[in-house]
């Protein structure tokens, strides 16, 4: 894919969360940590340092609570805490529906002056994104 290597350029979304956006998730600090991992990953790759070097844009996807299967945690998949996830979710007003969490990603795909930009899904939000100070 990199122009350095012959390619034609491209565009990596990383699937990331709003788990990686959020000070602590004590319920799940592995799946916290690694989103917050992959958030910091597509802003390093996604400057223009390395678009310059790869042509190819990098961002992260971060959205809240999604009606897939993966929230059907049970003490068996997640631990003891599991049964704060339902709850947070009730708290938020619900899941969010995939079809939104779609919305969002066709717009990262088609809008190509967003290179590194965090994109947010929420409920009471909608879709936006995270604002970083250029200098940090
Ligand atoms: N649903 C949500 O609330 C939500 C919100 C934010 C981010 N996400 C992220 O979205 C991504 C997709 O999750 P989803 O919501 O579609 O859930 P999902 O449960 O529908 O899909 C997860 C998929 O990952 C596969 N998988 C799990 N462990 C794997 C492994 N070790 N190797 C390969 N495949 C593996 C599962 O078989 C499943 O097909 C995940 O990265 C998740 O963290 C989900
Ligand atoms: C409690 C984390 C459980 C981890 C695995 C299960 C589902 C994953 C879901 C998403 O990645 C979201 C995870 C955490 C979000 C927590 C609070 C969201 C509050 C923000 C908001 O929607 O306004």
């Amino acid at each position: 894919m990199s122009t350095q290597n012959g390619g034609r350029g491209g565009h990596i979304i990383n699937v990331a969360s709003i788990a990686g956006l959020l000070s602590s998730i004590p319920a799940a600090p592995m799946y916290a940590a690694s989103k917050h991992g992959v958030v910091a990953l597509s802003r390093c790759l996604g400057h223009a340092m390395h678009y310059k070097r790869h042509g190819v844009r990098v961002n992260a996807l971060c959205p809240s609570f999604t009606d897939t299967d993966i929230i059907n945690v049970t003490e068996d998949s997640m631990g003891k805490d599991y049964w704060m996830v339902p709850k947070t979710f009730e708290k938020l007003g619900g899941l969010l529906p995939v079809s939104t969490v779609v919305e969002g990603f066709l717009q990262l795909v088609e809008d190509d002056t967003q290179n590194g930009a965090v994109m947010r899904v929420t409920l009471a939000k909608g879709i936006d994104y995270k604002q970083y100070r250029e200098d940090l």
